[in-house]
């Protein structure tokens, strides 16, 4: 498992929740009185003043969360109006709105206030949306929306399945301002849509943490500094000992993308970089850093040699390598059986060489964008592409875990929201919404050097993929707007100082 801060899906924290209560130390109102004063608590922060707020409550238990925001609030002094769905079987909830000593309306068009709020609570459905909003509900938030008021959201946008970050049916839901949710992150706050629509989300503790389950199978990575233990040379030695990577590069006049990834690779402390161009490229190989050893490699027979030296470390298969010759060379990878990143070429070589699939083990990493990901597992992009109808949804999370059981191997899916899955069901998620200027030419060749080396130097496949992500992230924060895929692997060393590795 990586080190990260735990996710749990709705159904683990409704058991959480369960297990809380069933301890005996805590009742289900206790819970929603804790999260609904949390909320609250979070608004007043927020927006000191208070303000007109319109809180809108759905059947459950979201619903009863929502009308414990409303009583805080009210007792606070500010003027609040309840808008509220027809009742479900949720008692805790029902409780609630007894005690609420705000008049509680049917949520409607004949109900909808004349001049809108400048602040909607959305307490209509959390963990427990099961199909898209119908249609006057969708129409009404619709209108909400246009209103332009800040929306804080309880547990997540209504409408956005939390499992998977999808919404559900084709309407809109309203985009949250803030989202307050309990206990820990659902995947669908940092998954596909999901991140764009939560806005800022904020975790509140309302002390249930230690029944959840154990050990944790799926967490966020976000912490660089959990890192450094790991990426320490403090304990010195030779260069072997720090691991020798090899990095396929490509034929004549097919770019230089291995370069960056064998960079990478020696900027993030493998011992050893070889780069492997065929004969007539190794004089366009051939440019710094002169740190870089080469070997010419022109065939299968050429590769299979250059491994029978135990002290390689690790292999690096598919970053401008071009598909044919990523597919010559596929076999020979696979069979030596050691840790090996396939990427970009070797993926779509991999795709159509159905044969070789086999041949994938668990010391093998493949970090496919959503494209390379279709070639290789259509079954599974079909599933993922087709409309989220029901709860919870199919999520970019399954698809890397169901891909990642398939070949046996650790599964990276590149995105805003990349997703970590090994093949005993471990994952992780990194949400890098906020660094559009990744989305860069050669970026992905970088992940790829940096995943590598890290591998090389010892790290196993799931947790190398895992520390890969952080440190390209971090690179590409300190290198900032405007940068090249080239500045990545020069941000390395002050990221890796910064962490004190
Ligand atoms: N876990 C915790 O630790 C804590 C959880 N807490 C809170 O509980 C929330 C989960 O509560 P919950 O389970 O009652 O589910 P919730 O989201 O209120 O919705 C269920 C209701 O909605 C209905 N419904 C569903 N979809 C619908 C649709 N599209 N259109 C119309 N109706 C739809 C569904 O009806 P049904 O599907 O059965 O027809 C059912 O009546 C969680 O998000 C958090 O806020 C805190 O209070 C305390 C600590
Ligand atoms: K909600």
């Amino acid at each position: 498992m990586a080190d990260g801060v735990q996710i749990l899906t709705s159904a683990q924290i409704r058991a959480t929740e369960s297990a809380a209560m069933g301890s005996g130390g805590t009742t289900g109102a206790q819970l929603m009185e804790r999260a609904g004063a949390a909320v609250a608590g979070q608004i007043r922060l927020r927006w000191p003043q208070p303000r007109r707020v319109l809180v809108l409550c759905g059947p459950g238990n979201n619903g009863g969360d929502g009308i414990v925001i409303a009583r805080r609030l009210h007792e606070a002094g500010w003027p609040v109006e309840v808008l509220a769905l027809p009742e479900g079987p949720a008692p805790d909830a029902a409780l609630m709105r007894r005690r609420c000593p705000v008049p509680v309306r049917p949520l409607g068009e004949a109900a909808w206030p004349a001049a809108p709020a400048p602040l909607i609570v959305d307490a209509l459905f959390g963990t427990g949306l099961a199909r898209g909003l119908g249609p006057d509900l969708a129409a009404l938030l619709a209108r909400a929306g246009e209103t332009a008021a800040e929306v804080v959201a309880v547990d997540g946008p209504s409408g956005l399945c939390l499992d998977s970050g999808r919404v559900l049916g084709s309407v809109p839901v309203l985009p949250a301002t803030l989202t307050v949710t309990f206990d820990s992150l659902r995947p669908g706050h940092l998954l596909d849509a999901g991140a764009a629509l939560c806005g800022r989300v904020l975790v509140a503790d309302i002390g249930i943490s230690s029944f959840r389950p154990q050990p944790a199978q799926l967490v966020r990575i976000e912490d660089a500094s959990l890192l450094a233990p790991r990426l320490s040379k403090a304990g010195g030695g030779h260069k072997y000992a720090h691991g020798h990577l090899v990095v396929i590069a490509s034929g004549a006049g097919q770019g230089g993308a291995a370069r960056l990834a064998a960079r990478a690779g020696l900027r993030v402390g493998a011992g050893l970089v070889t780069l492997g161009p065929s004969r007539d490229a190794m004089a366009e190989h051939a440019a710094p850093p002169d740190a870089l050893m080469r070997r010419a490699l022109d065939s299968a027979e050429d590769l299979a040699t250059l491994l029978s030296d135990d002290r390689i470390a690790a292999l690096c298969l598919g970053p401008g390598c071009g598909v044919s010759r990523a597919g010559a060379l596929l076999r020979v990878a696979l069979e030596w059986r050691r840790p090996l990143v396939l990427d970009a070429d070797a993926l779509t070589a991999l795709s159509q060489r159905p044969e070789l699939r086999s041949l994938v083990h668990p010391g093998c990493v493949l970090t496919p964008h959503g494209g390379e990901f279709a070639r290789l597992w259509p079954d599974i992009a079909a599933r993922l592409a087709a409309p989220a109808e029901r709860g919870p949804a199919f999520s970019r999370l399954d698809a890397a875990r169901a891909a990642a059981v398939d070949l046996g191997c650790s599964v990276l899916l590149k995105g805003p929201d990349t997703v970590i899955a090994a093949p005993d069901g471990a994952a992780a998620i990194h949400a890098a919404q906020d660094l559009g200027w990744l989305a860069t030419a050669g970026a992905g060749d970088v992940l790829a050097g940096l995943i590598s080396g890290l591998m090389a130097r010892g790290l196993e496949p799931f947790k190398a993929a895992s520390a890969g992500v952080l440190l390209h992230a971090a690179a590409a924060r300190r290198a900032g707007p405007g940068l090249i895929a080239d500045d990545l692997p020069e941000a390395l060393p002050a990221v890796l100082a910064g962490l004190g590795a």
